[in-house]
């Protein structure tokens, strides 16, 4: 159970600290010694520029508005077309659209090198999409008209043309779970899926479970294609996690037919078509099936599945080894799922475990549990896509299945999941009027996690105070709310910078460049790093003169020193937050080679927007308020704002495309972030007039484009939050054609990877909205 110990009003972690208080200078000059970087943390996921073929979405009649909508989510122009023998080499920078009955004519020829071909189809018409258009289109979305979901469009083209890749995102993660779920109708799981899905990092849609009711009372045996294509899209509409696609044969405790092993292909293939992030494929199936899928999974990924219900598998066999070296072959992760019926055997598997690890190094990571009761413990110690329930469910989908708060709960019984205190650290101007202690005590009980939680508040300028927190035995982690600079945090304690044999802390790619400092994370120690020396934090005199130990706030007594196996790593969440804002309904691309306008008074409230936007690929970035620190600057054309003709030259300038290199930073600014507080809002308000009106690039006789153009305030929590000089920015950027965002939904972003980081368990943004009053749908 978390203890939780609200001590002060809490703050909202995007809100950039010069508001309130007085700014700090950022400079990424760390002095004589380099900080050691985390080696795994470089730039984590970022966004690419993934297939660069033209986009050409094929629609039924009447349906040509989603044409329009693709190319703003992908930040390009747009043109109809009759048929694919009229797309050409000058359509390369733009979407294509058609109409499905024209397409159909020649989409068998077209020339799959330079065109990605989409089907987009309208559920709400009551006809399935057409059959040959789906065999024969690279992907397929299936949209409702009435609500029109943007980000599942966003999602889905990012994933597919792989300018996102959750993959990777998971594979970094030090334990990842997958939700299981085992409805036969997606619509049951709907009300409950933000409590559902808290502590998975993927979900689990069971096809086989699904049940399409025929209308006489009676179902079909298996649910067609049409029925499980809605399903999955209702379902992504709902939840930002990825999907895992599972059709699990009679055999292997499902109820999928196995007499037409093609038929596993074809709803296989098709769900790569629809986007779905992870296909669960059947080692039993024919070779020659299970490469092709392989070969054929475009962004998705293929994961092995293997099941054993006979209850005398071996794991120290040669077939078991067999099995997996046969898995391996055509997948992105190997799935081996055995029923057991003595203890001893979940030891077999881990000896199984990490004999594979050692003799295939190389091989795709390796999902094993073992079923039945007996074999709950080795779902304790898998780490790598573990399956779990939820008590919501209607059934478990394996027996033995244990829910995220079961398996977390024994960790911590067995010493493997020890109790930390966890420490949000706010100072007096970062005060908020949402209580974040509540929300972690939510979080961590729904989570099983034995943790303690505490709001702990530091004077303005005064860091040396966080060492105390930090340098205790069972220190957890933190977040820094405000975010402190990295040379306060190390020139103020001896401790940080004693650590690493004087080296200091560590520094993740993103905490180096950004030089503020939002997480603290433990982490233990890695061979490549030393281990950090741990010295006694220096205590706190008290007016009387004694010493008294610092931290807690009401915690019990902590004890001091940092355990010597363990290490500080330095973080920086925000940028992700940011990140995740801005692309939750645009792909990246809509950014790549666009100019920016930042607006701060202080680089240091800059800092973090800066560095999403040159991880978003931003052609140019122009500044109001504040000198960009070098390390920001590098790479990239930075030009401050210093005079009303400087912001008139960026206005007119001309609109590339942006996508090829010539145009790179060409155009009037597409984005504008500002991190002013209220008391600069009629010059933000100023700016977004003057940049605001739809447009952006490539509108033109070639082409017509209508995309919004996107306002970010880091400084405001919404709507008539406060008043505001000269009017709320976020109103006149939406009334200027802008899309705009505010802090709060950075906060929501940013508290989603400040949960990972700290207690390494993904919470979707959707609960943190939910849990702080707002939801998104
Ligand atoms: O393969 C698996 C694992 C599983 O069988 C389990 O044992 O938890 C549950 C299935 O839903 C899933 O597809």
């Amino acid at each position: 159970m978390a203890t939780v110990q609200q001590m002060e009003p809490v703050p909202t972690p995007a809100r950039p600290q010069s508001i309130n208080s007085s700014a700090h200078s950022l400079d990424i000059d760390m002095g004589g010694t380099a900080p050691p970087v985390a080696n795994d943390m470089i730039f984590g996921s970022a966004p690419k520029r993934g297939d660069t073929r033209t986009v050409v979405i094929m629609c039924g009649p009447g349906q040509e508005k989603i044409v329009a909508v693709f190319a703003e989510v992908l930040g390009k122009p747009y043109r109809l077309k009759h048929g694919f023998k009229d797309v050409t080499h000058e359509d390369r920078d733009s979407v294509v659209g058609m109409l499905a009955d024209n397409a159909k004519a020649d989409i068998a020829t077209r020339d799959q090198s330079s065109v990605v071909a989409i089907n987009a189809h309208c559920v709400n018409l009551g006809m399935p999409p057409d059959l040959q258009l789906s065999a024969e289109c690279d992907y397929e979305f299936l949209y409702t008209e009435a609500p029109f979901f943007r980000r599942d469009l966003s999602r889905f083209i990012s994933h597919t043309l792989g300018q996102l890749n959750c993959h990777e995102t998971l594979m970094a993660k030090p334990r990842t779970y997958i939700i299981s779920t085992t409805f036969p109708d997606v619509h049951a799981a709907l009300p409950n899926i933000d409590i559902l899905t808290v502590g998975s990092d993927a979900i689990e849609i069971r096809v086989d479970l699904l049940k399409e009711p025929l209308g006489d009372g009676t179902f079909s045996a298996i649910p067609s294609l049409s029925y499980v294509g809605k399903q999955v899209m209702l379902l992504r509409q709902r939840t930002e996690l990825p999907i895992i696609y599972t059709t699990r044969c009679t055999r292997e405790n499902g109820r999928f037919p196995m007499d037409n092993p093609e038929l596993y292909y074809e709803y296989l293939y098709r769900a790569i078509q629809w986007g779905v992030e992870f296909i669960d494929v059947e080692l039993w199936l024919p070779e020659e099936i299970r490469k092709r899928l392989y070969e054929k999974r475009g962004n998705s990924r293929i994961m092995s599945a293997f099941h054993d219900f006979s209850g005398t598998f071996k794991w120290p066999s040669k077939q078991a080894e067999a099995i997996f070296l046969e898995s391996r072959r055509y997948a992105d992760i190997v799935k081996m799922i055995a029923i057991t019926n003595d203890h001893n055997e979940n030891f077999e598997l881990e000896y199984f475990r990490s004999k594979i690890k050692a003799e295939y190094p190389d091989a795709p990571p390796m999902s094993a549990v073992n079923m039945g009761e007996t074999g709950q413990f080795s779902r304790l110690l898998n780490k790598f896509f573990t399956p779990i329930t939820h008590p919501l469910l209607p059934i478990i989908a394996a027996p033995g299945q244990m829910s995220a708060a079961e398996i977390n709960q024994a960790l911590a019984l067995l010493g493997q999941l020890p109790k930390k205190s966890i420490y949000g650290i706010s100072s007096p101007s970062s005060r908020s009027s949402t209580p974040q202690a509540p929300f972690f005590e939510k979080c961590f009980n729904e989570l099983g996690l034995p943790h303690h939680f505490a709001v702990v508040e530091r004077q303005p300028k005064e860091y040396s105070c966080i060492e105390a927190w930090c340098n205790q035995r069972n220190f957890g982690g933190a977040y820094l709310n405000p975010g402190v600079s990295f040379n306060h945090l190390v020139n103020n304690s001896s401790f940080f910078s004693s650590l690493n044999n004087g080296a200091g802390p560590v520094l993740t790619e993103a905490a180096r460049l950004i030089g503020m400092v939002d997480t603290i994370v433990v982490r233990p120690n890695s061979g490549v790093l030393s281990a950090p020396a741990s010295i006694p934090s220096s205590p706190r005199r008290q007016a009387d003169g004694s010493d008294t130990p610092l931290g807690g706030g009401g915690l019990a007594a902590p004890q001091f020193g940092l355990p010597p196996n363990t290490s500080l790593v330095f973080d920086n969440a925000s940028w992700k937050g940011i990140l995740s804002t801005l692309t939750r309904d645009l792909a990246p691309s809509a950014y790549f080679g666009r100019a920016a306008v930042v607006l701060a008074s202080s680089s240091d409230d800059a800092a973090s927007a800066l560095f999403a936007l040159k991880a978003l690929k931003v052609g140019k970035i122009y500044t109001v308020g504040f000198k960009t620190p070098p390390a920001l600057a590098k790479d990239i054309p930075v030009e401050p704002f210093n005079s009303l003709e400087s912001l008139q030259r960026a206005r007119t300038v001309s609109n590339g495309n942006g996508n090829s290199k010539e145009d790179v930073g060409s155009g009037a600014p597409f984005v504008v972030v500002s991190a002013l507080g209220p008391e600069k809002s009629n010059l933000v308000a100023m700016l977004v007039r003057v940049f605001g009106g739809y447009g952006a690039k490539g509108s033109s006789a070639a082409g017509s484009s209508n995309t919004r153009k996107v306002f970010l305030d880091l400084a405001s929590d919404g709507y008539g939050s406060a008043p505001r000089r000269g009017g709320d920015p976020r109103l006149i950027a939406e009334q200027s054609g802008f899309a705009a965002y505010g802090a709060a939904d950075v906060t929501a972003f940013t508290t989603v990877e400040t949960l990972r980081l700290l207690v390494g368990q993904n919470v979707p943004y959707s609960f943190v909205r939910l849990a702080s009053g707002r939801t998104m749908y």
